[in-house]
């Protein structure tokens, strides 16, 4: 069998590989900088005008079948030409308009290129060939036949709508296949491990021919070089897709099969696509599933109640700390997706599928609210609210069948014709300034790791580590604003960058409560009543635990047993503890009633938690240590609010078209939850209320207190609602509940938008 020559000059696959480093590193060199340099620009793309003449006149010369080939033109001279980052390959390119490659194409000798050949080179970010430039962010995989000239790159890049539409549509993201033919297969190999070197999903084909069992004689196939190829890259996720088919209005299905789904496949994912037959399913898959079969992670296809039960299906796990370490991907396909347009910045299906190809992990704070007469306990990642929203909450359930997404809004207006009045008592544990302010600094000393290796092993990891801490309301916004009630068509476009802002300590209080919540006071006389803290019903220290185990038994327990305050459950129980010793009449949480853990035998060596340790801490680029403050007291309030809403992040609204945000100085990731108070009562404090949130203007109204806060302790007066919502879940507080931050947080996969640029 006749073998081409320009094979002969490659000894191996590595040493291809080898070359390809090779290429990069000289690249590197060159720019002298390092692996960050700004890249060498192509001289023609050094000016504007330079650039836009040349492909010009590119275009003109190339007659009208190339004409199409820059309909992806870009003038990479309104770039900063650090956004196209270090030099990884180059050499000549064509962009191959050709549906099917022939015989006669691979015979092409290797050192006589191809007329249409540019130059083009794969820096750290792009790809860039003449005038045009293809950014990796966009780009899915690469697909490669062995042995051939021609790889194709699956992309789905940001496209402007035509030309009368695009002032009134948003970007949209369309899947283009970029077929690319190298002068020779040992240059094709070295752009393919180019873009396998960048993390980009190689699917490394055998050879057409060899594929369909019709080898003809004249194509190289047999080369045991290409058979053997092996390029670096990161091998297919395997992941659990668990999916609502009932979420957006029962669109669901459709987007993930339609949109999603072939994204994964192009990133090679072994997926395993369950759909939830009834409410609590995605809970029981959670809590039940061997992690072995999705080491990559569980992906979410549905709105915030999805995750949420899948989150909470992992934490009733009894291998909890693995558990809360597995990797959530969420597909936005419900009504509302507050988390993962808040954190990750992301609202469309294509861009959520994209973030999780792309991998990283956000680490984001989960909070529990623990019914303390009865020990059970609900985590959310979102906004845990009481009042008048949990009402809404409730009766849109009558509703979701006729109205959809619709439902919050007609509920609101309902129940707004006939708002009940709410009384509550309220402990809160405010942030001390000192806190918040090292809080601030560490977060913004810290210097952002890379969590790109999402598909590592994460049994293998989980076991060896702890999940430190690093760093929907959906429906509030919706209930009030006819703005969100659109539901209609997914967002595809590009994704927003979600707020950057530095952590605050108090806001929209007046200078007393700021005071008193700083620490001097720990009691607040607003709204009506000033209380003693009550000692709580669940004092009994034999008192039952139900469903879920107790914090003794569960894994995060041994933090507090061991007094560590690496987390907020250790900082909450020492800031209880305090409280016993200054607050005569508050016997702090029931935990403090319980045997000590410190003096439970062998708790270390059977209750054994690798700690989230420094180490931990730095791979995640985060401590989150909280010293406790002897001065810290628990502020008591009591009477009538319409609302009392403790905020996990700053609760972007999908839907909405201005992009206020419920609690604006939240962070996913602060170690704080962040306190929302509308105090009073009656409908035009309330109206006033949901038009100023249309504004992000409700924090200004005298009658709304923003807190930042540890925990917060809440019990329904009697004759109020007992309505308790949690990411969109509807539960029923009976007694007290307490709602404080776990010390670990759970791993969303994808990076925030303003990392990835
Ligand atoms: N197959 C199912 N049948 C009925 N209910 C289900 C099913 N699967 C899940 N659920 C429940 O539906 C609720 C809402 O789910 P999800 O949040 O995914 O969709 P959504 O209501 O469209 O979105 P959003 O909550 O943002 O409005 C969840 O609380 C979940 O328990």
């Amino acid at each position: 069998m006749p073998k081409s020559t320009h094979h002969q000059n490659v000894s191996s696959p590595r040493g291809l590989a080898q070359q390809s480093v090779r290429c990069m590193s000289s690249r590197r060199s060159q720019t002298g900088t390092g692996q960050h340099s700004s890249p060498t620009v192509f001289p023609e793309k050094r000016g504007k005008t330079k650039s836009l003449k040349q492909s010009d006149d590119g275009v003109a010369n190339e007659g009208p079948e190339k004409v199409k080939a820059h309909e992806h033109r870009i003038d990479i001279g309104d770039e900063s030409s650090d956004l196209l980052g270090y030099d990884v390959f180059c050499g000549k390119l064509a962009l191959d308009k050709k549906a099917k490659i022939t015989s006669a194409d691979e015979r092409m000798g290797s050192g006589t290129g191809n007329p249409d050949s540019i130059d083009a080179r794969l820096t750290s970010k792009a790809l860039i060939w003449g005038s045009h430039m293809l950014r990796l962010e966009d780009v899915i995989s690469v697909s490669y036949n062995s042995g051939l000239r021609h790889f194709l790159v699956h992309a789905y890049p940001v496209t402007k709508r035509s030309c009368g539409l695009s002032c009134f549509l948003k970007p949209q993201r369309i899947r283009k296949d970029f077929r690319f033919l190298a002068p020779s297969t040992e240059e094709a190999i070295q752009w393919v491990s180019g873009f396998a070197d960048q993390q980009c999903f190689v699917n490394y084909l055998p050879h057409p021919m060899v594929s369909g069992k019709k080898q003809a004689p004249d194509i190289v196939t047999s080369e045991p070089l290409f058979d053997q190829l092996y390029f670096k890259c990161k091998s297919p996720p395997k992941v659990l897709v668990i999916l609502n088919p009932r979420s957006g209005h029962g669109r669901s299905s459709k987007v993930f099969h339609g949109k999603v789904e072939p994204i994964f496949k192009l990133a090679g994912f072994m997926m395993e696509v369950v759909n939830t037959k009834y409410a609590g399913h995605a809970k029981e898959l959670a809590s039940t599933v061997d992690f072995r079969t999705c080491p990559d992670g569980i992906i979410c296809v549905g709105g915030d109640g999805i995750v949420n039960e899948v989150l909470n299906g992992l934490l009733s796990r009894s291998d909890q700390k693995e558990a809360i370490s597995i990797p959530i991907g969420i597909i936005p396909a419900g009504s509302d997706n507050s988390l993962v347009w808040t954190v990750l910045g992301v609202r469309d299906p294509i861009s959520a599928a994209i973030a999780i190809v792309k991998g990283g992990l956000t680490g984001t704070d989960v909070f529990a609210v623990e019914w303390i007469q009865n020990g059970v306990i609900h985590f959310g990642t979102t906004v845990t609210y009481f009042g008048f929203v949990s009402d809404v909450l409730e009766l849109s359930e009558k509703y979701q069948k006729r109205f959809g997404p619709l439902r919050y809004f007609v509920a609101g207006f309902l129940k707004f014709l006939c708002l009940p009045k709410y009384n509550f008592e309220l402990e809160y544990l405010p942030m001390t300034k000192e806190a918040v302010d090292s809080q601030g600094k560490v977060l913004e000393d810290q210097e952002k790791i890379d969590m790109s290796d999402l598909y590592t092993d994460i049994m293998r990891r989980s076991k060896t580590e702890g999940i430190p801490r690093a760093s929907s309301l959906s429906s509030i916004d919706s209930i009030m604003s006819p703005s969100r009630m659109s539901g209609g068509e997914f967002d595809t476009s590009g994704s927003t960058l979600a707020s950057n802002e530095p952590s605050e300590y108090v806001r929209g209080l007046d200078p007393k409560s700021k005071r008193l919540s700083l620490g001097r006071n720990n009691l607040v006389a607003e709204p009506d009543e000033v209380l003693h803290p009550q000692p709580h019903l669940s004092s009994n220290p034999n008192w039952p635990r139900t469903r879920l185990k107790s914090r003794t038994d569960k894994g995060w327990t041994g933090l507090t047993a061991t007094n560590d305050s690496r987390g907020p459950w250790a900082a909450t129980a020492l800031y209880d503890k305090e409280d016993i010793s200054s607050t005569v009449s508050d016997p702090g949480p029931i935990w403090d009633t319980e045997p000590k853990w410190d003096t439970e035998p062998n708790w270390e060596t059977e209750n054994s938690i690798e700690l989230p340790g420094p180490p931990d801490d730095v791979e995640l680029g985060i401590k989150k240590e909280l010293a406790p403050k002897l001065e810290e007291k628990w502020v008591v309030k009591k009477g009538k609010f319409l609302g009392v809403l403790v905020c996990n992040h700053s609760c972007k609204t999908v839907q909405s078209l201005s992009s206020q945000v419920v609690a604006p100085k939240a962070e996913h990731d602060d170690n704080s939850l962040d306190l929302l108070l509308v105090n009073g009562s009656g409908r035009m404090r309330l109206l006033r209320f949901f038009v100023r949130l249309q504004f992000g203007q409700h924090l200004s109204l005298p009658y709304v207190e923003y807190v930042k806060v540890k925990s917060v302790k809440l019990r329904p007066g009697i004759n109020t609602h007992n309505g308790c919502g949690i990411d969109g879940e509807l539960l029923r507080v009976k007694g007290q509940v307490l709602c404080s931050l776990l010390p670990e947080q759970c791993r969303l996969i994808g990076r925030p938008a303003r990392d990835r640029m």
